[in-house]
């Protein structure tokens, strides 16, 4: 049998802290995530999502345990990952179509063949006409779009994506919800998706991991078995929804209080 895309056995990851002593902000986490698989990962503030990924994508190595992708331990960034962050990594100087060009130009493809591929992705997200614009010129949702189409760009086979749309008021957050289901569905990309939001981490994944207050390990993984395509805004409403919701939110909740009991003060 093959193994997953990617995979963390046992996965650890221990911070230096103060005085000498040792943080562990991850403990023995277990996750596989399958091509074409849509992951979202929720959990306390604090407890550990954004190392989760920083596992995935290499940035951090683990202390203990095993991080594989495509079967082979992470030793660096491995080939074929997208990032997609709270802060967008646009380039205030350069334009739309520059900053999408940006990433194949990086990985040494040729300029004219980067910007027909970039033009095609800004087409794609709903950019067609704003190529030359720079960033000060877009609003915060076609901003975060340009973002969506740095990162689809390189046809990631893994999209990591930390609080992408958190910066978002409500309905644009929903429509770059949809954008995003809309062009991952024609892909086999393989998404990890954090976020603080419960209701985001329902309406776009196929399976909701729960991580227990800090350190973090899975407590519980939902398959989320609602139907695609999904409209986020209509789906919210629906009595799966709310059924899936409650179900999650028990799991979440008595970790979300033991978070608040250690003094932390946000929410999941
Ligand atoms: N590079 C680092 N060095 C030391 N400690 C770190 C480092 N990165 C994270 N930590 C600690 O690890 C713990 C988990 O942090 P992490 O950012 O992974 O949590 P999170 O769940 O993503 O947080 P949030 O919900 O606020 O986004 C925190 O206590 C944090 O201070």
């Amino acid at each position: 049998m093959s193994s997953p895309l990617i995979e963390l056995i046992g996965a650890t990851k221990r911070f230096p802290s103060g005085s000498g002593s040792v943080h562990t902000a991850v403990r023995d986490l277990n996750l596989t995530v399958e091509p074409g698989e849509f992951a979202a990962v929720v959990g306390p503030t604090g407890c550990g999502k954004s190392t989760t990924l920083s596992l995935v994508s290499g940035l951090q190595p683990a202390s203990a345990g095993q991080v594989r992708v495509n079967g082979e331990p992470v030793t660096s960034i491995p080939d074929g990952v997208g990032y997609m962050f709270q802060n967008d990594a646009v380039m205030p100087w350069r334009s739309v179509l520059d900053n999408v060009a940006s990433g194949p130009r990086f990985r040494g493809m040729s300029k004219s063949e980067a910007r027909r591929q970039a033009a095609d992705w800004v087409g794609r997200v709903g950019l067609a006409g704003f190529e030359k614009y720079y960033l000060h010129q877009l609003s915060g949702g076609m901003r975060k779009r340009v973002a969506l189409a740095q990162t689809l760009v390189t046809e990631p086979r893994i999209m990591l994506m930390d609080e992408p749309f958190s910066a978002l008021d409500v309905q644009t957050r929903a429509l770059m919800q949809d954008e995003l289901l809309r062009l991952w569905s024609g892909s086999d990309a393989a998404v990890v998706f954090v976020t603080h939001d419960l209701e985001e981490a329902i309406a776009l994944a196929d399976k909701v991991v729960v991580l227990t207050s800090s350190p973090a390990t899975v407590k519980d993984v939902f398959t989320i078995g609602l139907p695609r395509p999904r409209q986020v805004e209509e789906l919210r409403l629906t009595e799966d929804f709310l059924r899936i919701y409650r179900e999650v939110w028990e799991s979440l909740r008595g970790e979300v209080e033991k978070a608040r009991t250690k003094g932390t003060t946000d929410v999941a």
